[in-house]
C-alpha cells in the first residue's frame, strides 16, 4: 500500500538514483533525487521532504562520512521537522552512532535490501506526521495549498522591481510593510516574504486584526492564563507566540485602535510577551510583516495612527499597485487562473478570445486580481466553449452589482453555492479566509451559508 510521505534522496551514484526512482514511487507520495548536497537547501525550501536518504560520501575516494555528518546537521538546522536517514557504502558502526548521535533517525548499509530500506523510510514519515499531529492527508493537503498560494510574478515592470526588492530584503530580519489596494495580493506577497526567508520551513503565523473583535485582539495575540477573563476556561498560546522562531503576518493593521497600538508597539520593543492574567513575559523571536489596504501617513498625522509604531513595523515598505495600473499582467494571471479551474472544475476551457482579451484589459479591477481570479472561476464554470468570450464575464459594472444579480436568478444561485462550496474545501471551512477569496464580509458569508445549508 502506498504510504503518505515525501521522500528526498541525495546521492551522487547515478546508478542507485536510478534504482530508487523506480523503487520509492511505489510507497510514498513524491521523491525527488539530487545528485549533490549543493541543492538540499533549495530543495528543503521547495519539495518540503518528510524524510532524507542521504549519502555520507559524495567525492570518490573519501569514506570519513565527514560530509554526510555535516548536511545532517544542516538539514536539522534549516527544518529540524525532517528526518534523516542515513546511507552509507561502508558498514561502519562508528560513523552510524555519530549520525544518530546528531539526530538521524537510522542508518541504511549498502547495498542495502529493498524491503528494509521502505520500511525505515516508512517509518521515519511516521514520525514526522506523528510529530506535527497530523495525518498523512493534511500533510499532503498543507502541501498542496501551499503550491496555489505560491506567487505568480509575471514579467511586468513593476512586478520586476518589486520582485528584485524582496529578494534582497527576504532573507534579512527587516519588518515589512505590505500596503495597496483590496485584493491586489498583499497576502500572497507576505507568504512570499515568508517561504524565501530563513524562517520559510516554519509555518507563518497570520493574524487578521480587521476580524478579530477589539475584545478578543489581545487575548488572540498576546494570549491567556486560565481564569483571566470569563470564557478564559483553560491557558491559551497567543499567535505571538505560535510565530517564536517564525514569521508572524499582521494584515489589515489600520484597523488596530490606538490603546492596543501602544501595547504591540511595547511587546514589539522588548521582545516579549506577556499573557492576558499573566506577569511574565516570554521571549519571541518573531520576523513581522504587516499589510494595509489605509494610508497609514495619514492616518499618523490625523493621530489614528501611532507614529512609533509606524516606524517600527515600516523598515522595508513595498506597494502593491492596483491591477488597473499593471495591464500587462492582467492575460497572464487571467491564463493561470483559467488553467486552475479548468482543472479544478473539469471544464475543457483553455483560453479566451480576442474581444474578451481586450475588455478584461481595459476593465477598471476594483477589486484587483481577486476580482479577476473569482470572474474567471465563475466564467470558466459557466461558459459553453473551449474559449471564455465577453458575456462570459459581467464586467460592465463592478461585479457585485444588481445588474449582475438579474442575468438569471437560479444560474447564479447555483454558480455562487458552487463558488460557496468551493472556497469552503479550499480553505478547510476557514470562514475569515473563505469570505476574503469571495470577497463577502463574514455576516453575509454566514447568512449564505445557512441559505445554501452548508
Ligand atoms: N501574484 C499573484 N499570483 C497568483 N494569485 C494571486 C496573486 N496576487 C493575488 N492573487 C490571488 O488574488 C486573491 C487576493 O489576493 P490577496 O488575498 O493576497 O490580496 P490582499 O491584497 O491581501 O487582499 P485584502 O486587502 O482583501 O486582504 C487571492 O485569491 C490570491 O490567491
Amino acid at each position: 500500500m502506498m504510504s503518505k510521505g515525501k521522500i528526498l534522496v541525495v546521492d551522487d551514484n547515478s546508478g542507485i538514483r536510478a534504482a530508487l526512482k523506480i523503487l520509492l514511487p511505489k510507497y510514498f507520495n513524491a521523491v525527488e533525487l539530487l545528485a549533490s548536497p549543493a541543492a538540499i537547501h533549495a530543495c528543503l525550501r521547495d519539495f518540503r521532504p518528510d524524510v532524507v536518504l542521504l549519502d555520507m560520501n559524495f567525492e570518490t575516494d573519501t569514506n570519513t562520512g565527514n560530509e554526510g555528518l555535516f548536511w545532517l546537521s544542516e538539514i536539522k538546522r534549516i527544518s529540524s521537522q525532517t528526518e534523516v536517514v542515513l546511507f552509507t557504502a561502508y558498514a561502519d558502526i562508528a560513523l552510524a552512532v555519530e549520525g544518530m548521535k546528531r539526530g538521524a533517525f537510522d542508518f541504511i548499509v549498502k547495498p542495502w535490501d529493498n524491503e528494509k530500506l521502505v520500511s525505515v523510510l516508512q517509518a521515519a514519515c511516521d514520525k514526522v506526521v506523528q510529530k506535527s499531529g497530523k495525518t498523512g492527508k493534511t500533510v499532503a493537503k498543507e502541501t498542496e495549498s501551499s503550491a496555489v498560494a505560491k506567487m505568480y510574478w509575471g514579467e511586468g515592470s513593476v512586478m520586476s522591481g518589486i520582485r528584485r526588492t524582496v529578494e534582497k530584503i527576504a532573507p534579512t530580519e527587516a519588518s515589512v510593510l505590505i500596503t495597496g489596494e483590496n485584493g491586489t495580493g498583499k497576502d500572497v506577497l507576505a507568504a512570499e516574504i515568508h517561504r524565501l526567508s530563513d524562517r520559510g520551513l516554519k509555518p507563518m503565523v497570520c493574524v487578521d486584526a480587521g476580524a478579530i473583535t477589539e475584545t478578543l485582539f489581545e487575548s488572540e495575540l498576546f494570549g491567556h492564563v486560565k481564569g483571566a477573563f470569563t470564557d478564559a476556561y483553560a491557558d491559551h498560546v497567543g499567535k505571538m507566540e505560535q510565530a517564536n522562531g517564525s514569521t508572524l503576518f499582521l494584515d489589515e493593521i489600520g484597523n488596530i485602535p490606538l490603546h492596543l497600538q501602544a501595547k504591540l508597539l511595547r511587546v514589539l520593543q522588548n521582545r516579549s510577551v506577556t499573557k492576558v492574567g499573566d506577569t511574565h513575559p516570554v521571549p519571541v523571536d518573531i520576523r513581522l510583516i504587516c499589510a494595509t489596504n489605509k494610508n497609514l501617513e495619514e492616518m499618523v498625522r490625523n493621530g489614528t495612527f501611532r507614529e512609533d509604531l509606524y516606524y517600527r513595523i515600516n523598515t522595508i515598505r513595498l506597494e502593491l499597485p492596483p491591477l488597473r495600473e499593471r495591464q500587462d499582467e492582467i492575460l497572464p494571471l487571467a491564463k493561470l487562473f483559467i488553467a486552475r479551474y479548468a482543472e479544478k472544475y473539469h471544464r475543457p476551457v483553455t483560453g479566451v478570445t480576442g474581444a474578451a482579451e481586450k475588455l478584461l484589459v481595459s476593465s477598471r479591477w476594483n477589486g484587483n486580481i481577486r476580482e479577476l481570479q473569482n470572474g474567471i472561476e465563475k466564467a470558466v464554470i459557466l461558459a459553453d466553449g473551449e474559449l471564455l468570450d465577453v458575456e462570459d464575464f459581467h464586467l460592465s459594472s463592478s461585479p457585485a452589482s444588481e445588474s449582475e444579480a438579474s442575468q438569471g436568478e437560479e444560474t447564479l444561485e447555483m454558480v455562487e453555492e458552487r463558488a460557496i462550496r468551493a472556497a469552503m474545501s479550499r480553505f478547510n471551512g476557514n470562514l475569515t479566509h473563505v469570505a476574503k477569496s469571495l470577497n463577502v464580509s463574514r455576516p453575509t458569508l454566514y447568512a449564505k451559508l445557512k441559505k445554501y445549508n452548508i
